[in-house]
């Protein structure tokens, strides 16, 4: 792997401002298969270790001004962009997204740490008209302690800055456990942290092969304050059960189930950039992909021309060579999973209209299906893969039930161009998230998150101080 500063390629875990040796677990570069590293195997004994220094450290860095912790977290964001190229090319390396995609998710990250940066001046409270001639009441926010992250491979620098950032700008410590198939993009944020000024102790870095006792380590823990997670439902609900013995605080990104819906009335070229972006990003490997894409009748014969033609003309292979688009699957389960979801909707009746093939490795052909049945395991199950399938609709009532017909609720898309149509459809479907003639609605000045099985709390914009900070309420009497 070349990199301008081969120092960013950490193979250690970061706890309380010293790096880590020990054990180890391999890295590989699923375009590959190539081992890119062999990383430090915490124990979860270094979790404990990594916990107590940061109930220690938060103090201090809580007892900063909001000034000084932004002047900071700045520094951690221009040493991030500066390093835009060698993170990128380590993220590209371990996850397979394209490098321009990697570099993307660097500067994506990199925002959040810039704008709760400048959100840490302003964690502003409350006076309150007393209730009582001699009463006067103020409203404190004050940052909840420390905070326990697992996050996804999918987003190995994103997932962590969009959690930390908020965070350390409240005036938390974290302590952030990377997916053991994604470790160096978190190692390579500490180097930078450290080099930021970012205290020992308030953001440390356990990189394990052990993700549930690192789970129930940090949801028992009572020096944990709160957990933040991205990933799976399934995971998110074993966190829920886990943190209640201590009541932890929860933050949850769980699983999507897009719909993704095209009216009679859009505008078809931009409804199929749309659907690109939304569907193939990541190679289908984002919470907020496009899951099932419903056309109304009208226009779906033209809209899946179009479509099969942009889809046809991405190119798979390995991120790091020129012209890629497409990279691999992240490992073999992910593959099995769209096999099993292309499969079973051929069985009831869906029609491949252009990919559907493996392409070795864990390379998937990006794919379009057609006529796809309700009952298909793809309308109701998050495929996490290259599939688009079209499903036919008539009537807006109609689409928005079968769009709302899920556990899931994290995003939803739609194009109209008709304001009432807009506005009904917008605020009909059960999501956290709308992208209205767009497919594309990730930002950090923005809340991120879901409704029903799809998560708790939001990430991003100035609701994403929220979940890091408490209320405490002051009644001072006798005030005559
Ligand atoms: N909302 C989102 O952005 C994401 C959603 N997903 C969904 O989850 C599905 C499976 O993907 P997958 O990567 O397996 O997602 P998981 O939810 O299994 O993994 C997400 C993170 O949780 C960790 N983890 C796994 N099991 C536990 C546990 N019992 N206790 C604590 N942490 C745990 C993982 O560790 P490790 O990987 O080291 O085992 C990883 O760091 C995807 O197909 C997709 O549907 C996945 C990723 C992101
Ligand atoms: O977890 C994910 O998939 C990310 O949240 C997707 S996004 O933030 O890049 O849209």
């Amino acid at each position: 792997m070349k990199l301008n500063d081969p120092t960013l390629l950490e193979t250690r875990a970061y706890i309380n401002g010293e790096w880590r040796e020990g054990d180890t677990f391999a890295v590989t570069n699923p375009a590959t298969g190539d081992v890119i590293a062999n990383v430090t195997d915490c124990s979860i004994a270094d979790v404990q270790e990594a916990i107590d220094g940061a109930y220690v450290a938060q103090k201090a860095w809580a007892a900063k001004t909001g000034k000084e912790r932004a002047a900071v977290m700045r520094k951690w964001y221009e040493l991030m962009m500066e390093a835009q190229d060698d993170l990128g090319t380590i993220l590209c390396a371990e996850m397979g997204k394209p490098l321009a995609e990697a570099k993307g998710e660097i500067a994506y990250g990199a925002s959040f740490i810039e704008w709760f940066g400048e959100e840490a001046k302003r964690v502003y409270g409350d006076t309150i008209p007393g209730h009582q001639p001699d009463k006067r009441i103020v409203v404190l926010k004050q940052p909840v302690g420390v905070v326990g992250a697992i996050t996804p491979w999918n987003f190995p620098n994103a997932m962590i800055a969009r959690k930390v950032a908020p965070a350390l700008a409240a005036g938390c410590s974290f302590v952030a456990r990377p997916a053991e198939l994604t470790p160096l993009s978190a190692t390579a944020m500490a180097v930078l942290a450290e080099r930021a000024g970012v205290p020992a102790g308030v953001f440390s870095v356990v990189t394990n092969s052990k993700a549930a006792e690192t789970g129930q380590e940090m949801c028992a823990n009572p020096k944990v304050a709160k957990i933040t997670f991205t990933g799976s439902t399934r995971v998110g609900q074993i966190l829920m059960r886990q943190g209640a013995d201590t009541i932890k605080k929860m933050s949850l990104e769980l699983g999507g189930n897009a719909p993704f819906l095209v009216f009679d009335d859009a505008d078809l070229d931009a409804a199929v950039d749309g659907a690109m972006i939304a569907k193939f990003r990541n190679n289908g490997q984002t919470c907020v992909c496009a899951n099932r894409i419903y056309v109304q009748a009208g226009v779906y014969d033209a809209f899946a021309k179009k479509l099969s033609a942009a889809i046809s003309a991405l190119k798979p292979g390995n991120g790091m060579d020129e012209g890629v688009t497409t990279g691999p699957l992240i490992n073999e389960a992910a593959v099995t999973k769209v096999e099993e979801h292309l499969s079973d909707a051929v069985s009831k009746g869906a029609r491949v209209v252009t990919g559907g093939n493996r392409l070795g490795g864990t390379f998937f052909e990006p794919t379009l299906i057609a006529d796809v049945p309700a009952t298909a395991k793809v309308s109701h199950e998050e495929t996490f893969g290259p599939i688009a399938p079209l499903i036919k609709f008539d009537t807006e009532e109609e689409v928005i039930a079968l769009a709302n017909d899920s556990e899931f609720g994290l995003a939803g898309y739609f194009y109209a161009n008709d304001l009432a149509r807009v506005w009904r459809v917008a605020e009909g479907l059960e999501t956290g998230m709308v992208g209205i003639n767009t497919g594309l609605i990730s930002t950090e000045v923005a809340p991120f998150g879901g409704v029903k099985q799809s998560g708790l709390g939001r990430e991003g914009s100035k609701y994403g101080m929220d979940d890091y900070l408490e209320l405490k309420y002051l009644c001072m009497g006798g005030i005559s």
